[in-house]
């Protein structure tokens, strides 16, 4: 993808370095919403290409990822983004840490496609114009133009879910965090999805219930209530988790039918 805006605020307090292969590391990270203590002790580096997140409803995926780009802070514990304490770089995250929502209404907050995706560039401080012109040329970079001026609330799940991809990669993060991505999308519309995100020069880090969209991925991480139960290759973490899903089913509802 063509690097034409190199920006970056001028607000943080500390730059941010993102020429380093370890993105995210987590010393101890605790973290309690209300009385339930929702991260224990988690520790780790985040570097791999690609890295998919998988556990079960609750088990502090969502919370473990908002980590990363500021949208939650630990109780206790560090969490350094590029090697530097969050708290120091928290106004530059949003320009290199990009974050998709699981759904694209709870993201867009513009009424049109190209107001969506020259909003990262009013971010960056391009004026109203060239963010308008670089926000069709970013679309056009991606096959879309023809969406401009389309009202997001007419477009179909799968383009949504595109359009809020677009308009965080416009911003040309380092890492991109996806909350289930393809949750409200059909196969197709994923499948669609999974091949962009899969040619982007972005890292990823990934939740998703459908584990087919992690086979290829470099590493994958297993939350169970809040803490890390496995953390290697796609090969060793799904077929385990898939084994543990199955064995609980049996164990819950006791071989009844749905
Ligand atoms: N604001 C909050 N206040 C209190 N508890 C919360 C809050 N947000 C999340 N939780 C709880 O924290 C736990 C972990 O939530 P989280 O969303 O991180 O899990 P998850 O693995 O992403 O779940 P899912 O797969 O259902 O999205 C859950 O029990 C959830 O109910």
């Amino acid at each position: 993808m063509a690097l034409w805006h190199p920006l970056r605020r001028k607000d943080a307090k500390k730059e941010l370095n993102p020429n380093q292969d370890v993105y995210a590391r987590f010393d101890r990270v605790k973290l309690t919403l209300g009385n339930r203590q929702v991260l224990s002790d988690v520790s780790l580096s985040l570097s791999e290409k690609r890295i998919g997140v998988v556990g079960l409803n609750g088990s502090g995926k969502s919370s473990f990822v908002r980590l990363v780009n500021g949208l939650r802070r630990a109780d206790s514990g560090t969490v350094k983004v590029f090697g530097s304490d969050i708290d120091d770089v928290a106004a530059d995250l949003p320009r290199f840490v990009g974050f998709v929502f699981q759904n694209p209404d709870h993201q867009a907050i513009f009424p049109t496609v190209g107001e969506e995706i020259a909003f990262g560039l009013r971010q960056l401080g391009f004026d109203k114009a060239k963010a308008r012109d670089d926000a069709l040329r970013f679309l056009e970079l991606h096959s879309c133009s023809a969406l401009v001026d389309k009202p997001f609330a007419e477009l179909s799940e799968g383009q949504k879910q595109l359009i809020c991809i677009l308009a965080v990669l416009v911003m040309e993060p380092k890492v991109l965090i996806l909350d289930e991505p393809m949750a409200s999308l059909d196969g197709l519309a994923g499948r669609k999805i999974m091949q962009k995100l899969k040619k982007l020069d972005q890292k990823l880090l990934m939740i998703s219930h459908d584990l087919s969209f992690l086979a290829d991925f470099d590493r994958i991480l297993w939350l169970e209530d809040g803490s890390i139960r496995m953390d290697s290759v796609p090969g060793d973490v799904l077929p385990a988790f898939r084994a543990d899903v199955e064995r609980r089913s049996a164990l819950e509802l006791g071989g009844d039918d749905l």
